[in-house]
Formats: C-alpha cells, sequence, structure tokens
C-alpha cells in the first residue's frame, strides 16, 4: 500500500504546488489522478519517488517513510518504483532489448551497469516480457524506428526488468493515437489484476480514467477536491474536480 499524508510542495520561488495532499493507493488497483493543466499531478507523483523534493508529509511505501531515507536506501526503493514517462525516455540510438535490459540497471552493482553485463537469465527475462507487451517482432529493432505506441509498451517492459510493485505513470497516453491508447491502458490493467501492482497515473483523459481505474482523484490548485472509488463516481461528480473553486494556495 502507498499512504500518502499531508504532503505540501513549493517551488523556489513559486506558488504551492501541492496542498496537505493525502491518499491511500493500493495493490491491484488502477489509480488515476486527474485534474487541470497545473494543478500538481506531476508534482505530485514526482514526489513519490523523490525526483521532487517536497517541503513536508509522509510517503509511506513498503512499511517505510520514503522521505526520510538515505541516499542508500532511496535507491533501493526505487527500484521497486517504476516510472513511465509521456516521452518514453527511451535511448533511441538503442534497440528495444537494450533498452529494456537497462530497466534491471536498477537492481545491479554501478560496475556491471556500466559495463552493461547481463545474465543470460536477465536476457531472457527481457525477451519474455517484450512479447508480454506485444512486441516480439521489435525485440533488435532501433527504438529510433518504432511508432509511439511501441515506445511507450518499450518503457513499460523497461520498468518491469525492476521487478517494481508500484508504476508511476505520468501522462502515459497524451501522445498517443487511440488505439495505442488501448494497447496501453490495458497492459496496465493487466498489471494491476495479474500481478497484482500498484499503478498511478496521471490522466488528463477522463474517460479514460473511468473505463481503466478502480479509484479516481481530483486535484485542482495542489489540493485534493475528489477522491472515491471509480464505479461511485458521478459525471457531475468528476466535472466539479474542473469547476473546483478550491483556493489557490499561496505558499
Ligand atoms: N520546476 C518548477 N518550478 C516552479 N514551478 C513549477 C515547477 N514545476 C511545476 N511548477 C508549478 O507547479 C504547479 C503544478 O505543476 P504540475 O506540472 O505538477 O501540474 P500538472 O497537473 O502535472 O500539470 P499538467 O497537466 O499541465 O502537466 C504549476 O503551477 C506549475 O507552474
Amino acid at each position: 500500500m502507498l499512504e500518502i499524508n499531508k504532503l505540501s510542495k513549493t517551488y523556489d520561488g513559486g506558488k504551492r504546488s501541492l496542498t496537505d495532499v493525502s491518499l491511500i493507493a493500493k495493490e491491484g488497483e488502477v489509480t488515476a489522478i486527474i485534474g487541470p493543466s497545473g494543478a500538481g499531478k506531476t508534482t505530485l507523483l514526482r514526489s513519490i519517488n523523490q525526483l521532487i523534493v517536497d517541503d513536508s508529509g509522509e510517503i509511506l511505501f513498503d512499511g517505510q517513510d520514503i522521505r526520510k531515507l538515505n541516499h542508500r536506501q532511496l535507491k533501493k526503493a526505487r527500484s521497486k518504483i517504476g516510472m513511465i514517462f509521456q516521452n518514453y525516455n527511451l535511448i533511441e540510438s538503442l534497440t528495444t532489448i537494450e533498452n529494456v535490459l537497462h530497466g534491471s540497471l536498477a537492481r545491479k552493482s554501478t560496475l556491471a551497469g556500466v559495463l552493461s553485463l547481463y545474465s543470460k537469465d536477465e536476457k531472457q527475462e527481457a525477451l519474455q516480457l517484450i512479447d508480454e507487451v506485444g512486441l516480439a517482432d521489435f525485440a533488435f529493432k532501433y527504438c529510433s524506428d518504432l511508432s509511439g505506441g511501441q515506445k511507450q509498451r518499450v518503457g513499460i517492459a523497461r520498468s518491469l526488468m525492476q521487478h517494481p510493485k508500484m508504476m508511476l505513470c505520468d501522462e502515459p497516453i497524451a501522445s498517443l493515437d487511440p488505439r495505442s491508447t488501448t494497447m496501453v491502458m490495458e497492459i496496465l490493467r493487466r498489471l494491476a489484476d495479474e500481478k497484482h501492482m500498484m499503478i498511478l497515473i496521471n490522466l488528463h483523459q477522463v474517460d479514460i480514467a473511468k473505463e481503466y481505474a478502480d479509484h479516481i482523484i481530483g486535484l485542482n490548485n495542489g489540493r485534493i477536491v475528489f477522491d472515491s472509488a471509480t464505479a461511485t463516481a458521478t459525471d457531475r461528480d468528476i466535472e466539479n474536480i474542473y469547476v473546483s473553486d478550491a483556493p489557490v494556495a499561496v505558499g
């Protein structure tokens, strides 16, 4: 389980981007975070693995407060947290399998990583994951030659090489066409259902959130303005997330 308590963040010289954000996300569930542009969705997601350092609060994951970990402990905790980006963050000049193998670096020594030393088992696992995301025919193709939807599936396979318990997905379908969107969302849904993973996903597409998420969290002006199981969320509730008159929190 992931439990966030009263998380706040003010960027240097900026306004407060998160104010007292508290939420719970569970294994086996897809949790969608929705809200208008600038609401704080990316800040929240990146605070969870401390890519953005927040100001105060608690982030309890895997039995520990991520905010209190030292460098080594944080590296270990991050290895259990996969991250999927809107712009894929792949190395375009490498092949699919090379990018996917990079995902195992989180679990290896720096030297083994630098030397790109991968075991036979790791190579087999990478091929298996590439197959699971439907890219078996593209394993040895350069990522620069793949479509956006294919690149995002490489990104997911790379994250899975980490053996994560949780996946943080920051607008993973924002640049994709409807067919690729469906493929990516179905893979994420399957990871929750079959691998019991915790999936947190920032989305702009409300219809996609309603179709695939178990749980919807609404952010507006850095505050949680909605938090409910998808099944009981009405269209009116969802609309209100966007028109919310949550006060602008000035840091
Ligand atoms: N590096 C930064 N320095 C200063 N302010 C920032 C920085 N990054 C984000 N912000 C501000 O923090 C607020 C929240 O931004 P954030 O990117 O988290 O929102 P978002 O909901 O993800 O938006 P979008 O949907 O447009 O991606 C915004 O007001 C933004 O301008």
